[in-house]
């Protein structure tokens, strides 16, 4: 269990981490996001006692990092894979790691085997790849065979084999029944390992909640419908009570209805159909629309799809408006009536 309350840490007039409480439960993976600067690493850096809070404590198992006589055997961490000696071969690292911790040097073995890097052990680390990096540095996180865990941005620039590996070794180890916390950029990767989300934004948390209520709070689910006759079938859809908004492909998301309805009124009109589809909503889309407004890097890039006007929001936003809609269909087609600026149908009058 990882436990900070009123944790703090300011740079100079910069404010990195402001006041943040949360739990970190055994038994699941918890990721741990938030747009660049939002503070992620400085949590992580203070849980393992590498950066004074300024105020507020953390505590592993109760005890402040600094407290713990061994602490590679309470909890486990990779930081920064490249941070490692590459002047030792695999094994002197881990076995230097091993013997300062108390730790017997069989266990150095256990875990190259673990790690899948045990044919290379005796080579320097310096000559290793990234994965082959990051897989060391795991081997290091597991050498005490720690209860807590805590991973930052672990499958950066690994492979899909790689990826997938650190997956299932997150899962298998929270399903030991130990404590994983795992920050990451890779929403699509983070759906499928966590379950549990703490989101900062602005040194501040956003949500601590499941990643199933984390999506149902900031995301909406829309039907997906593509037709040669968009022009009549989007006002019939945006006179009732949906709302209904234009992809830059041509599509329509209509939000509020169920794919039968939207079926039913193309039918009763003669509207022909060629996509007809649910499209539940994704992680990146609730996180976006989170944390659009705490986001301290910009690209010019597009914006996020807005959810619908009445769509919940959750109740830790820090307040100010949603993202901004996204632009009305870049090349109008002749069969798309214009649209407003916000890129909804006004229903009607087309
Ligand atoms: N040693 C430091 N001195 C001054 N400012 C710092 C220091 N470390 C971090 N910061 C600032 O604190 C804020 C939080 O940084 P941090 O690295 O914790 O964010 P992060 O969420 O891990 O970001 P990323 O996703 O980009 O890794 C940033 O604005 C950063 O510039």
């Amino acid at each position: 269990m990882i436990e900070a309350r009123g944790l703090t840490k300011r740079f100079g007039e910069k404010t990195a981490v402001d006041d943040v409480t949360f739990t970190v439960r055994p038994g699941h993976v918890t990721g741990f996001l938030g747009p660049n600067g939002a503070g992620k690493s400085t949590t992580m850096r203070m849980i393992l006692g590498l950066d004074r809070p300024t105020a507020g404590t953390v505590t592993v198992a109760g005890v402040r990092y600094s407290g713990l006589g061994t602490p590679l055997r309470e909890v486990g961490a990779l930081l920064d894979a490249k941070a490692m000696h590459g002047g030792r071969t695999a094994h002197n690292h881990l076995l230097l790691l091993a013997r300062s911790n108390g730790i017997p040097a069989r266990r150095v073995d256990e875990v190259l085997d673990l790690v899948g890097l045990r044919s290379v052990a005796r080579k320097h680390a310096r000559g290793f790849s990234m994965g082959m990096g990051q897989r060391l540095g795991i081997a290091a996180a597991l050498l005490g065979d720690p209860a807590v865990l805590m991973f930052d941005e672990p499958v950066n620039g690994l492979d899909p084999e790689g990826i997938l590996w650190i997956r299932t070794l997150m899962r298998s180890l929270a399903a030991e029944g130990r404590t994983v916390f795992v920050s990451s950029h890779l929403m699509s990767e983070m759906a499928q390992t966590a379950e549990h989300l703490v989101v900062i934004g602005r040194g501040r948390i956003l949500a601590d909640t499941s990643v199933r209520e984390f999506i149902a709070a900031n995301a909406t689910s829309h039907v997906r419908v593509r037709s040669p006759q968009l022009g009549e079938l989007g006002p019939l859809l945006a006179r009732r009570d949906w709302r209904v908004e234009v992809d830059p492909d041509g599509s329509l998301r209509v939000y509020g209805a169920d794919p039968a309805a939207v079926g039913d009124v193309a039918a009763d009109h003669g509207v022909r159909l060629h996509e007809l589809s649910p499209v539940q909503p994704s992680l990146e889309e609730a996180f976006m629309r989170l944390t659009g407004d705490t986001v301290e890097y910009h690209a010019g890039g597009r914006p996020v799809p807005p959810a619908p006007e009445a769509g919940p929001v959750s109740t830790a936003r820090e307040g100010g408006a949603p993202p901004a809609a996204p632009p009305p269909p870049e090349a109008s087609s002749p069969d798309l009536p214009p649209t407003a600026p916000d890129g909804t149908w006004r229903g009607g009058d087309a």
